[in-house]
């Protein structure tokens, strides 16, 4: 599929996203392995940070590691390669190991991810349609010509009142 413009804004708060990646973690409790609960959280780095710390300390997961994934350079994607693979004694096949990222969007990343342990069970907490395949657990979706904005790429900032905006 070509990549549509991304032609609206959604911009998440950090509370916004703490609630969201709570509700995730209340999504996921359950889908564990039957034989004790998730084994090791995985983040997908860098976005997938702030949701799988979110996440492991609701489901009081202590081993956390990472994989680093390399695709987008601001809004325009390159093939995603993998830059840092987590702990592989930890991980194996994925088997009880819970991958969170903040979102997926073409699924070009989980793809990379999933490749290097299928066995593991994919989180994230935004999903686009083109993505969403590639997901176990999600919690909202928006649509594929929508930029999700996270709190770490924005600040607050003045912005004019209405009253002469004309001037
Ligand atoms: O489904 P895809 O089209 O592959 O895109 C999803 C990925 O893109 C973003 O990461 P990015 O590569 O921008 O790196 P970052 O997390 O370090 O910001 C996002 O955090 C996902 O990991
Ligand atoms: N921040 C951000 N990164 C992305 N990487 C791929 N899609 C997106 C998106 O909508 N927002
Ligand atoms: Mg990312």
């Amino acid at each position: 599929m070509d990549r549509l413009p991304h032609e609206k804004g959604f911009h998440v708060s950090w509370d916004q996203l703490h609630r969201d990646a709570r509700a995730l973690a209340w999504r996921l409790q359950g889908h564990g392995p039957a034989d004790g609960g998730w084994k090791a959280v995985v983040a997908i780095t860098r976005g997938g940070m702030a949701p799988a710390m979110i996440v492991s300390r609701e489901l009081d997961i202590r081993t956390v590691d990472t994989i680093s994934v390399k695709s987008y350079n601001h809004q325009t994607q390159a093939e995603p390669r993998i830059i840092k693979s987590p702990d592989a004694e930890v991980v194996g096949d994925g088997t009880g190991i819970l991958i969170v990222d903040d979102l997926v969007d073409t699924g070009k990343t989980l793809e990379v991810v999933r490749a290097a342990m299928p066995n593991a069970h994919v989180a994230t907490v935004y999903a686009k349609p083109q993505g969403k395949p590639q997901v176990d657990t999600f919690v909202t979706e928006v649509s594929q010509d929508t930029w999700i904005f996270f709190p770490w790429d924005m600040a607050l900032q003045y912005v004019k009142p209405y009253h002469g905006a004309d001037d």
